[in-house]
């Protein structure tokens, strides 16, 4: 019974949230502008209107009322030009916004640290592997290590990883802008990689990759490259720029122009996955699937 009665009314009421939720918008939007008043009025006269042409069902007035009121909204952008704009320029600095905004600033922060962090490791040949969580929550691994809890700096990267450091072994493993855990063992990849050279190091970045959404950041301790992990694949002898482009393609979704050229040159993504391996940037490194 109450089953029936919800699987027949659930768009309804989902509808009457999202009108509701819009109309107080578009009221709060024009609340404290000059013309808020006149809407108010007009809706007043409208509801009051229709509903005595309702009631006494005159029909020539009601065909008239409704031409008008056809006439009334082509009319109203322009009556109302000012609060439109006010209105419009109120959402732009709504707190959604501003929230989307400060997210993508705080990110654009952290990918500065992560890569200042990345080169100076890079420059020192300090091994070091860094997992970033995303939707897929890294606290099984966080477990294994060392709880850090600490705002992400390039020096305590630095510090964390410097090869006499109690806790240099293993992964920093990074989520909300945070250092959260530090010598964490991550899963070893066990698939048969093309490059028979590559150590456990990177075998863990490609493994936790494997296994969750996260992305993983190594620093090879033998030559100072670095390389991308993601989805199981590792981009590998990435030059500084280009490992700032690729972060910033994976984290803020910002595409280079020139990394079409890449792909045309290297081959098509499926071309890419048939081959198995993958050049990246023309250096030596590959792209192990
Ligand atoms: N399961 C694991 N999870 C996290 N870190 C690991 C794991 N296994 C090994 N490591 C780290 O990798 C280091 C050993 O790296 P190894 O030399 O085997 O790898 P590599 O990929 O060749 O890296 P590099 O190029 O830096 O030498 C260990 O000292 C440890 O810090």
């Amino acid at each position: 019974m109450l089953w029936d009665f919800v699987s027949q009314h659930w768009r309804h009421a989902i509808e009457i949230l999202v009108l509701t939720f819009l109309i107080y918008q578009v009221y709060r939007a024009f609340r404290a502008t000059r013309g808020a008043r006149i809407l108010v009025g007009l809706v007043v006269i409208l509801v009051v209107f229709t509903g005595l042409l309702q009631l006494f069902k005159f029909q020539v007035i009601t065909w008239l009322v409704t031409k008008a009121l056809f006439v009334l909204l082509v009319a109203l952008p322009v009556i109302f030009q000012p609060e439109i704009r006010t209105a419009l320029a109120r959402v732009g600095s709504s707190r959604w916004l501003d929230w989307l905004l400060r997210n993508e600033r705080r990110q654009v922060a952290f990918l500065g640290i992560l890569g200042e962090a990345v080169v100076s490791l890079s420059k020192k040949r300090v091994g070091a592997l860094f997992a970033i969580e995303r939707n897929i929550s890294l606290k099984p691994q966080q477990d294994t290590g060392v709880t850090i809890n600490a705002i992400f700096s390039p020096e305590l990267a630095q510090s964390l990883f410097y090869p006499k450091s109690p806790l240099h072994d293993g992964a920093l493993i990074l989520a909300e802008e945070r250092i959260q855990a530090a010598a964490c063992v991550l899963p070893v990849s066990q698939k048969e990689l093309s490059d028979r050279s590559i150590g456990l190091r990177h075998r863990a970045a490609i493994g936790l990759t494997e296994e969750t959404d996260s992305v993983c950041v190594v620093v090879s301790e033998e030559t100072g490259a670095i390389s991308i992990c993601m989805d199981g694949q590792i981009e590998r002898g990435l030059s500084v720029e280009k490992f700032q482009e690729r972060m910033e393609e994976i984290f803020l979704g910002k595409s280079k122009e020139h990394e079409k050229g890449v792909s045309q040159e290297s081959g098509s993504e499926a071309d890419l996955a048939d081959s198995g391996d993958r050049d990246l940037d023309g250096d030596p490194g590959a792209t192990d699937r």
